[in-house]
């Protein structure tokens, strides 16, 4: 419990339902008061916004637990207003000017563009804006446009040619998919540079809500809509890694993973069983372990420092180079990111042949609400987590993939886990029929789809074919809950 003594800002005597006391807002952000006990609001956490009524300060909060019992900690945050009547309506501009300026400190966002997928999920974006997002911006006195998103990459779109001036954050109430689009949007512009720092955030309210789940998990919060504004209203920020994924002059910048095999096979084709909701993955996953399939090809890769072992080595030839070198780029391409500036011919490449069962890359820990993915993935530590399978037999597998709750598949044996900095992939047929091929899939998006696939008819934005990837540390920048 802190009691330590700080510097009031301002204190004042002041009538709390009844009762004369004394309200006191000191240097180290507690205001603090006496109703029937010791009670205070931390400004930082709890204190969303105030405003004035006649003699009175009405403060919104949100508080957990114990409403405003000094520093009681607890799950569930709940709105609520704090009265303060003043005796002395002369104080008034000094309290609002002190909690103003202690609430402008904070480096608290104002003006937020908010896109929300009324499609996303299952439909149910706009409800949680109304019901969630939009009640705490307006206690924390947050200016936002709301724009919905008419149709698939709209969102990138607008990111590409908003007028970034007019805001200080970027919200996506939706799954992944809307995040992605609004990154590779602003890496699409002639500014990039600025735009990448635009701070991004999300609500989740779509599907796969990878993202704010990797964001709420990592200080121990529920992955819920409220906790998820709540970080975005206090503007702490962390930077994020950005991979680009290259085939040829083809780029597609991601943020949570890549998937080839197995858990791309998952996800996708078992859109086919859309209606059953969530339980597609459950139900597609148990078929395709039973018919497991193993697909030919090659991974090449640059592994971080501690996990050189992994693979044989190998030469990064220009020949391997998925894109065109940087000299030939034609001038206006160059004035648009193109990934990091990494010398791989340099680097210290290794490689391992198939078949694989499944490749997976990944940013953060979580792929979706229930998918722990990669429980050692940092979001900027400038590297892609690694999870490869090969051969493993299925009652082995069927267990791992009851792991994938909890990250305790990558203490299998069958399952090689480590961090890279580059990384190619050559996908190639399926061991079992060479007629067939696999599908790619970044984000929650095809990239690729081979021969014989779900859906192969459709157009994709790279080919079932070589590509490669590279991270540049913390381009990004996120609303954190730290
Ligand atoms: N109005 C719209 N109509 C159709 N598609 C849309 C619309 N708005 C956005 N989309 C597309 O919906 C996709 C999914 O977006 P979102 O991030 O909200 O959810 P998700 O969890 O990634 O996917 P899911 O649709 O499975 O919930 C994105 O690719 C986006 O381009």
């Amino acid at each position: 419990m802190e009691q330590t003594e700080a510097s009031p800002l301002v204190s004042d005597r002041v009538v709390v339902n009844g009762t004369v006391t004394s309200l006191t807002l000191s240097e180290n952000g507690l205001l603090r008061w006496w109703e029937g006990g010791q009670r205070c609001l931390a400004m930082e956490k709890e204190v969303l916004g105030f405003s004035t009524d006649g003699p009175k300060i009405k403060i919104r909060a949100v508080v957990q637990g114990g409403a405003g019992i000094c520093c009681v900690a607890g799950r569930g945050s709940v709105r609520k207003e704090f009265v303060f009547q003043l005796l002395s309506e002369d104080m008034q501009s000094l309290w609002c000017q002190k909690l103003r300026e202690y609430i402008d400190s904070l480096g608290r966002p104002k003006r937020l563009l908010v896109f929300l997928n009324p499609f996303g999920g299952s439909r149910s974006a706009s409800k949680i804006f109304i019901d969630h997002v939009r009640p705490l911006l307006e206690d924390a006195d947050i200016q936002f446009t709301l724009q919905e998103t008419q149709y698939q990459l709209h969102a990138k779109e607008v990111a590409k040619t908003l007028d970034l001036s007019k805001y200080d954050g970027i919200v996506c109430v939706s799954g992944d998919g809307i995040m992605v689009e609004v990154v590779n949007g602003l890496l699409e512009r002639e500014d990039w540079e600025a735009a990448i720092k635009m701070p991004l955030g999300v609500v989740p309210a779509g599907t796969g809500n990878g993202m704010a789940k990797s964001l709420l998990d990592s200080v121990g919060e529920p992955c819920t809509a409220s906790n998820a504004v709540l970080a975005i209203i206090r503007g702490r920020k962390r930077s994020l890694d950005v991979a680009t994924i290259s085939q040829g002059e083809t780029k597609f910048f991601s943020v949570l993973m890549l998937a080839w095999g197995l858990i791309a096979d998952i996800d996708i084709e078992s859109e086919k069983y859309r209606w059953m909701g969530r339980a597609r993955i459950d139900f597609y996953a148990l078929q395709r372990v039973i018919n497991l399939r193993q697909y030919n090809g090659r991974i090449t890769f640059v592994p971080a420092p501690g996990f050189e072992d992994y693979g044989e080595p190998t030469s990064y030839s220009v020949h391997d180079e998925c894109g065109p070198s940087h000299e030939e780029e034609p001038v206006k391409f160059q004035r648009y990111y193109h990934g990091p500036d990494a010398n791989l011919e340099n680097m210290e490449w290794r490689t391992i042949e198939g078949p694989f069962v499944s490749v997976w890359l990944h940013n953060v820990p979580w792929g979706s609400e229930d998918t722990m993915a990669a429980p050692q993935a940092k979001f900027s530590d400038g590297y892609l987590d690694l999870i490869i399978m090969k051969n493993c037999p299925k009652l082995a597998l069927l267990s791992l993939v009851t792991g994938l709750n909890n990250g305790s598949h990558v203490n299998s044996p069958y399952v090689m886990y480590f961090k890279v900095k580059a990384f190619i992939l050559e996908p190639g047929v399926r061991t079992d029929d060479p007629t067939k091929e696999g599908i790619i899939d970044s984000d929650g998006e095809v990239l690729a789809r081979g021969k014989g696939t779900y859906k192969c008819e459709q157009k994709t934005l790279m080919t079932y074919d070589k590509l490669q990837i590279t991270v540049d540390q913390g381009l990004a920048t996120i609303f954190s809950p730290v």
